[in-house]
């Protein structure tokens, strides 16, 4: 749970209550582990804790507390530490544990008020105050970041907002001088003429539960986070600026029903995919059919079909246009080409949704959405089309083009996978006008807002991918409360930036349809309740698994990329966990090998690809996860 599942601030300090009462020393451990990473972090620079330099940009509040007293036990280990104290105030015992300890304290807020210390300065020492701070900044090893955690409100202000620019400046600066180059890894070469930023819970500045960015804010090379992930350290932006990831197991008590967001990982994607059996036949394995390619675009019905025929499925239809039927069956002989039964459907990659002739894929994918509009009660819509019952429908995977063609209000079995800049047209044709960079300021929030207003599973592409869907419980899970129907968001990351290529997205589809059609066709075969019998129970009016199906496809592609790049470097990496006692020393997860903690992971840049080189790796992608499937035999 720690590694995958996200919680609102609300519910951590709920869930910390309890302890507190019982006068767990949730600070004292959280810093201790935060030490222990900062020390590590050290080492990793090279160098040695005795001759470190911490710089430590600490609030008035409990964040602030947490990084005094692990720049006190640090300062006891020999580094030379040194706070500079921007808020109204210091953590008090905090503040007296870092002094005793030999820790220095310099006061950048006027306002500051701490026993002993001069404040209230004009502003020219504010000045000298402030280009003291720059000159620490620059020649320190590690930058503790502990001005605001989880009570942080808005955008910083005052100070903090000063230090934050000054820092960003100063890291900047700091790259070029290195090499010449922009080195953002915080570990290659080059970048140690920096310092390494350590965000303490979570950088400063941001939108905790939303993941938005503000204003002025930190960008942090390594976050230590307390007791469990916070929604902004997985979700975009805000998690392109946590750098590497560690969890500190603080023994909070949270319900996993309670996480307002996933991260899919390679146990979950496992877990949705399906191993034939002796009994299985083609028909039973899945059947997918696509509607995708244009006398235009033909290349994307070949991507597709062959991406969604590489992932699993029995048999794969293919409805495209004449010129895309003979390209794709030259590329893979075993498609179908024609109607008749499909358990999932992909539709719309390289589809022109302008093109109006009576035979043309948009007309197709046109007629075939409208039998998934509803209204929005939910039940399908009887208007011009013969009604099916809800749960018959075969889910359907809404790519590119034929995203101009859903209806206003659909069932949640169907899939959308619009990037940014189709999500803002999406919005804006739906009456709520959107830029694209208004989508990307606030992915969640507008991924959440779709899903609201259409009832459409939402996979909204990036390099942190978002699927938001509906959870079937009703527990309005998005923080700011505005969906009472129950969405499940998760998100996967785990792709390189070299898989923005075009055609990405049309393998994308394929292998959502694919994996949409094995489940689909497993669940048939395998449950003995009728459809019609579950749907009353109301067990399948929210699709959880149609969630977790599009975000696992989102995962295996990122794999893919990784592989056909040999790139790792990407948006998301599994998380250290570290446990902590209320007293004694603080253990590392022993599964994360040391060359695989935040900050020492090996990073290869890796090679440009085409979208044709993912669909050639799905299949060793695919062999490694279901080899979990075998470990879970051997072990049961
Ligand atoms: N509650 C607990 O038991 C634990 C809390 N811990 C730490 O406590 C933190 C939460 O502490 P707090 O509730 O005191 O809150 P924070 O320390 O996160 O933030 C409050 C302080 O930040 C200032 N602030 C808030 N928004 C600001 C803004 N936009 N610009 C400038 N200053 C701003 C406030 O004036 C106040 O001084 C967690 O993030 C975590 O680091 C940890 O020690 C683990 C245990
Ligand atoms: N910076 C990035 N890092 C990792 N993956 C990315 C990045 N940008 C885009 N992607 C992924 O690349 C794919 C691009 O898809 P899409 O925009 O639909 O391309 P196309 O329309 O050309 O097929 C998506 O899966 C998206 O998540
Ligand atoms: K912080």
């Amino acid at each position: 749970m720690l590694r995958t599942m996200a919680f609102t601030s609300s519910d951590v300090r709920a869930a910390e209550r309890p302890l507190l009462d019982r006068s767990v020393p949730l600070m004292r451990m959280a810093s201790r582990a935060l030490a222990d990473v900062c020390r590590s972090v050290v080492n990793a620079r090279g160098s040695e804790v005795e001759r470190s330099s911490i710089v430590i940009l600490a609030g008035a509040g409990n964040n602030g507390g947490d990084g005094l007293y692990a720049g006190s036990l640090l300062a006891r280990s020999g580094a030379g530490v040194t706070v500079l104290a921007v808020g109204t105030a210091l953590h008090d015992a905090a503040a007296r544990s870092l002094m005793r300890a030999g820790g220095r304290v310099l006061v950048v807020d006027p306002r500051c008020r701490i026993p002993g210390f001069d404040t209230g300065f004009d502003d020219a020492e504010l000045r000298l105050r402030l280009t003291a701070s720059a000159d620490l900044l620059l020649h320190a090893d590690v930058v503790m970041d502990a001005m605001t955690g989880i009570g942080s409100k808005g955008a910083l202000t005052g100070t903090a907002s000063v230090m934050a620019d000054l820092l960003a400046e100063i890291l900047h600066d700091g790259r070029r001088c290195a090499d010449g180059n922009d080195d953002n890894d915080g570990n290659g070469e080059g970048a140690h003429d920096r310092p390494t930023v350590v965000a303490v819970d979570v950088p400063s500045g941001l939108g905790v539960d939303s993941g938005t960015v503000p204003g002025a804010s930190i960008t942090a090379d390594v976050t230590v986070t307390f007791g469990a992930l916070k929604p902004c350290l997985v979700v975009p932006p805000v998690c392109y600026r946590r750098g590497g990831l560690v969890v500190v197991d603080l023994g909070l008590d949270l319900d996993p029903g309670r996480a307002v967001v996933r991260r899919m990982d390679a146990s979950c994607a496992s877990s949705r995919l399906v191993v034939p059996g002796a009994g299985d036949m083609k028909y039973s394995r899945g059947v997918v059919g696509l509607i995708t390619g244009s006398q235009r675009y033909p290349g994307a019905g070949v991507l597709s079909v062959s991406a969604a025929a590489r992932s699993g499925c029995g048999m794969v239809r293919y409805l495209g246009p004449r010129r895309a039927q003979d390209l794709v069956l030259q590329a893979m002989p075993e498609v179908v080409v024609g109607k008749g039964h499909v358990q999932a459907w992909t539709v719309g990659c390289g589809v022109d949704p302008d093109d109006h002739d009576d035979d043309s894929p948009a007309s197709a994918v046109g007629a075939l959405l409208r039998h998934y509009q509803t209204d929005d009660g939910g039940s399908v819509s009887t208007t011009g089309v013969e009604p099916m019952p809800p749960v018959s429908m075969p889910p359907v995977c809404v790519d590119a083009g034929a995203l101009d063609l859903l209806p206003d209000h659909v069932l949640p079995q169907v899939v959308i996978t619009p990037h940014a800049g189709e999500l803002a047209r999406l919005l804006t044709r739906m009456g709520h006008p959107r830029t694209v960079d208004a989508v990307l300021d606030d992915p969640w929030g507008n991924a959440v807002l779709v899903h609201r207003i259409t009832g459409a599973t939402v996979l909204l592409k990036g390099a942190m991918t978002l699927v938001v869907g509906d959870d079937g419980q009703g527990d309005g899970l998005h923080p700011d409360g505005a969906h009472p129907d129950g969405a499940r968001t998760m998100v996967s990351g785990a792709g390189p930036a070299w898989l923005s290529t075009a055609g990405s997205g049309d393998v994308l589809a394929g292998l959502i349809g694919s994996l949409l059609a094995q489940w689909r066709a497993s669940r048939e075969s395998a449950d003995d309740a009728t459809a019609e019998e579950r749907s009353s129970a109301g067990k399948d009016r929210g699709c959880p698994a149609v969630t977790e199906i599009a975000a696992a496809g989102a995962y295996i592609h990122g794999l893919s990329g990784r592989m056909a790049s040999g790139c790792d470097v990407c948006a998301d990496a599994e998380p250290l966990i570290m446990r902590v006692a209320p007293v004694g020393g603080v253990t590392r997860d022993s599964s994360t090998s040391s060359d695989r903690v935040p900050w020492n992971r090996a990073r290869s840049i890796g090679h440009p690809i085409v979208a044709s080189d993912l669909i050639e790796q799905l299949q060793f992608v695919l062999a490694s996860l279901l080899r979990r499937h075998e470990d879970d035999d051997a072990r049961r």
